[in-house]
């Protein structure tokens, strides 16, 4: 199963007015078990096009599908976004199997997968917490526990770590590639962090702003693990350098512009 993003195009606005094009030409796709990154500057459409794939908006032109999807199954999309909307009125586990039972599952599925997958995002023993009860790290392992639970075709992921204070983003990375090696997802991954990019991705998407457009898709070379290692650090550099200078020159017209 591949997804695959064909000729998206997004405008917004008026088409009798003046129109923003958001997004021109995108064209990639995301394979089986495959971790994809979008980095780019501010307003280049990082989370137009997530909501795209994600079937939350639809493109002005061009697709998106699921190529070898069995039968006429309808792919399954677990997102995670930056402010987790958790219900604050449910616990911990009836957050996470909240999509689970949207789908109908049985009182010993949802429990099952309740235990599994609060077990895999390390939240064992909060079961019964209130999100408030939460820091903001906690709330967030359980955000990705939802999504996870539902047993996704696709990941997707909207700067998922960008409000938490350094130390526990670098955690939560950490934990994310561990969790992402237990269950192998397609990913889509969006960030403004290139080491985050580095760090998580098969495959970089570098965007460009006004209209949004790829750039360029860097393969990440190094092992998935481990790659944050001294071993690697030339060049684990060498590949944020890359995208840094791809990304500047449009990050920094993103900073004249506000945006
Ligand atoms: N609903 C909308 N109506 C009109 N314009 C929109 C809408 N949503 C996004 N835009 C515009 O589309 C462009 C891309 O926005 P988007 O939020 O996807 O960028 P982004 O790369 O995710 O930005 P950031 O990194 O700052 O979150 C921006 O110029 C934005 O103002």
């Amino acid at each position: 199963m591949r997804i695959v993003v064909e000729n998206v195009e997004k405008r917004f606005g008026d088409p009798r007015k003046r129109e923003l094009t958001a997004l021109k030409n995108i064209n990639f796709t995301i394979a089986e078990q495959e971790f994809v990154v979008l980095v780019g500057p501010s307003g280049c459409g990082k989370s137009t096009l997530l909501n795209i794939v994600g079937g939350l908006l639809s493109p002005s032109d061009g697709e998106v599908y699921f190529d070898g999807l069995q039968g006429d199954k309808v792919p399954r999309i677990g997102i995670v976004f930056q402010e987790i909307a958790l219900f604050p009125w449910r616990s911990v586990y009836e957050n996470v199997v909240f999509g689970l039972q949207e789908l109908g599952a049985s009182k010993e599925e949802l429990q099952e997968k309740g235990r599994h997958y609060i077990e895999m995002v390390g939240l064992t023993g909060f079961e019964s917490a209130y999100p408030k009860q939460l820091s903001g790290g906690m709330r967030q392992r359980a955000g990705i526990a939802r999504a996870l639970s539902v047993e996704p075709d696709l990941l997707l992921m909207d700067e998922p770590f960008s409000a938490l204070d350094a130390q526990t983003r670098t955690i939560m990375q950490e934990e994310l590639l561990a969790i992402w090696n237990r269950t192998k997802l397609s990913t889509l991954y969006v960030t403004h962090n290139i080491p985050e990019a580095v760090y998580l991705a098969d495959r970089v998407i570098v965007m460009s702003r006004h209209p949004g457009q790829i750039k360029s898709i860097i393969r990440i070379d190094l092992p998935k693990a481990g790659r944050n290692q001294e071993e690697y650090r030339m060049e684990f550099d060498r590949y944020v350098d890359q995208i840094w200078q791809l990304i500047r020159h449009d990050a920094q017209e993103a900073l004249k512009d506000g945006e």
